[in-house]
């Protein structure tokens, strides 16, 4: 049992969907031309609405919140205060020295995509637009495909101190923010999950326009043993499942005692569960496996590169300090996976399927960017620049050479 053996797993999806990538190039290419046209085209072709504004006036927002019940509004207040608190404490911060510095700003205008197909994601709203709050972008653009006049998703964008708000979907709105309408304009960097028409979408817009991460289907590798609660485990594994029927987990466990003892646990939860068919449906894609060699444990971990790690054994606290690569790591039995989906503050939008091995959650910092500042003084400048002009000279870049030798003559 090695991480060769779950090569086979990633290496045999598909992820170059030919006719869907042909689709969203051609929706793009058609927003790109023909604007707000070719947004209400789609938007009737997809969502089955007439739009002749798609943008949300601010009382829409209002009232959705305002009709929340005082639990709810105090969830979503409680919500956005713990993100806030969590991404300022992570921020970046200016690096100031005699002779360099590196400095942070914010960017100026970001879209965020809030997924609105199939259900409402009022969380998805915080764990987007409050870090990019917190980091100071002015401009804050929300598209989803949520049309009702009132609901969460909107109350969410009340609170959240996003700055425009459209109800345009799918690949259709990526573009749209990639590169502008008449109504909607120009975005600089797009953020958040979305099914795999918004995927592609941004895949095919990025180096236009920033992104942050390709998210795809969600999935947890649990590794548990018999001082677990089975039970608890076992919700773990719906929560998972109930996403989407892509959505999988891996369960490990040192011995088959431990994972027949979950497995009976949601043999006989699984009916009682309101998602109960899709759930069914993604624990096919679930893979459990006996690993009882930590090292062999550790190296699966971070070849998988998990979207989300959750250690529920005794030893939780020193098998976690060996993951490298990971959305994110929940250890214990009060960090479910469930509370970084909502509340623990840390961003839900985490990379998935290995992407974690060369990106990150959303965070904070992908709403900054930064440059260094250059300003050497004399001393400094005779030490190295005789250094430059050896390899200018050698790189037959004459002018480069002068502009050196100049200022040591001086
Ligand atoms: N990773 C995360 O943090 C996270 C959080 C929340 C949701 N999600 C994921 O986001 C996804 C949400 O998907 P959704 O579908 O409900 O909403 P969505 O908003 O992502 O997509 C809906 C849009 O898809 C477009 N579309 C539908 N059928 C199409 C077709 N045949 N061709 C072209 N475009 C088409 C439509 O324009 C529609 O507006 C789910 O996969 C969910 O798991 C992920
Ligand atoms: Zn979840």
């Amino acid at each position: 049992m090695n991480a060769e053996t779950f090569k086979q797993i990633f290496t045999s999806e598909d992820s170059t969907d030919k006719e869907n990538i042909d689709n969203v190039l051609s929706i793009i290419e058609d927003v790109k031309q023909n604007k707000d046209e070719a947004l209400k085209k789609y938007t009737a072709q997809f969502d089955g609405r007439e739009l002749d504004n798609f943008k949300v006036p601010v009382e829409k927002l209002k009232n959705s919140f305002d009709n929340l019940s005082e639990e709810e509004k105090n969830a979503l207040v409680l919500i956005k205060k713990r993100i806030a608190d969590y991404q300022q404490s992570i921020k970046y911060k200016d690096f100031e020295d005699r002779e360099f510095s590196y400095v942070y700003h914010p960017l100026e205008r970001i879209g965020i995509y809030i997924p609105g197909g199939t259900a409402l994601y009022p969380s998805s709203v915080l764990m987007s637009a409050v870090p990019a709050a917190v980091a100071g972008v002015e401009n804050i653009v929300a598209v989803t495909p949520t049309f009702d006049d009132e609901n969460i998703t909107f109350a969410a964008l009340y609170i959240a101190d996003v700055t425009e708000v459209y109800t345009v979907g799918g690949a259709q709105a990526v573009a749209a923010l990639a590169y502008g309408t008449e109504t909607i304009a120009k975005v600089d960097k797009i953020v958040g999950p979305g099914n795999r028409y918004v995927a592609l979408a941004k895949k095919q817009v990025f180096g236009d326009v920033g992104i942050d991460m390709i998210a795809g289907p969600s999935e947890i590798l649990l590794y548990v043993d018999n001082s677990a609660d089975y039970t608890a485990v076992a919700y773990d594994i719906f929560a998972q499942a109930e996403h989407d029927v892509n959505a999988r987990t891996f369960l490990m466990a040192e011995s088959q005692d431990v994972i027949d003892g979950i497995q009976l646990e949601v043999d006989r939860l699984i009916d009682s569960q309101r998602r109960a068919d899709v759930i069914q449906k993604s624990l096919e894609n679930n893979h459990y496996q006996i690993i009882d060699n930590r090292k062999e444990l550790i190296d699966v971990i971070n070849f998988i590169a998990p979207e989300h790690v959750s250690i529920q054994h005794r030893d939780e606290q020193e098998i976690s300090r060996d993951i490298r690569y990971a959305g994110a790591v929940f250890i214990g039995k009060y960090s479910p996976e469930a509370i970084g989906d909502y509340a623990a503050g840390p961003s839900h939008v985490l990379p998935t399927n290995q992407t974690g091995r060369f990106s990150h959650g959303l965070n904070v910092n992908d709403f900054l960017t930064s440059h260094a500042v250059i300003n050497l003084k004399e001393g400094t400048y005779s030490n190295i620049a005789g250094a430059a002009k050896t390899i200018a000279k050698k790189e037959g870049l004459d002018a480069h050479y002068e502009s050196l030798n100049i200022r040591m003559e001086q």
